[in-house]
């Protein structure tokens, strides 16, 4: 599967939807043409215990980690990551408008020889 992972500092539970953040970013991801729907899983880890910068309480962050499989091209990835950091960055608009916040979004491909998977999700939707 392709897997989104976000982490996110607590104090950010009362400022962000991150059910709708996930389903952006499902949307945004299934909008480039590069992934299967029925591969894509999208979620959010909320870290209680946190250090950000110089320890302003109200400072907060976003760290957002795709791991994709082998083979897609380099202008493909960075397409990808663009797409979603812009789409990302746009929804999370208002977080900016203060110096309390950070973002950041990495892409890493998955070792083919040393991952293993099965998925019961892509009968039912292939070929719809
Ligand atoms: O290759 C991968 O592990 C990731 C991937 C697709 C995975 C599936 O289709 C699956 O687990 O069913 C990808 O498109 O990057």
């Amino acid at each position: 599967m392709p897997h989104f992972s976000i982490e996110y500092s607590a104090n950010l539970d009362s400022r962000v939807d991150m059910n709708a953040l996930c389903a952006l970013i499902s949307d945004t991801i299934l909008e480039t043409g590069l992934f299967e729907v029925g591969a894509v899983r999208v979620r959010a880890f909320r870290a209680e215990a946190y250090s950000v910068a110089d320890r302003l309480p109200e400072n907060g962050f976003i760290d957002m980690s795709f791991r994709i499989g082998a083979g897609r091209s380099a202008e493909e990835k960075q397409r990808t990551g663009e797409a979603i950091f812009s789409a990302v960055g746009a929804y999370l608009a208002p977080l900016f408008t203060t110096p309390h916040f950070a973002l950041s979004l990495e892409i890493r491909e998955i070792d083919p020889d040393l991952s293993w998977k099965k998925n019961a999700i892509h009968p039912r939707l292939r070929g719809k």
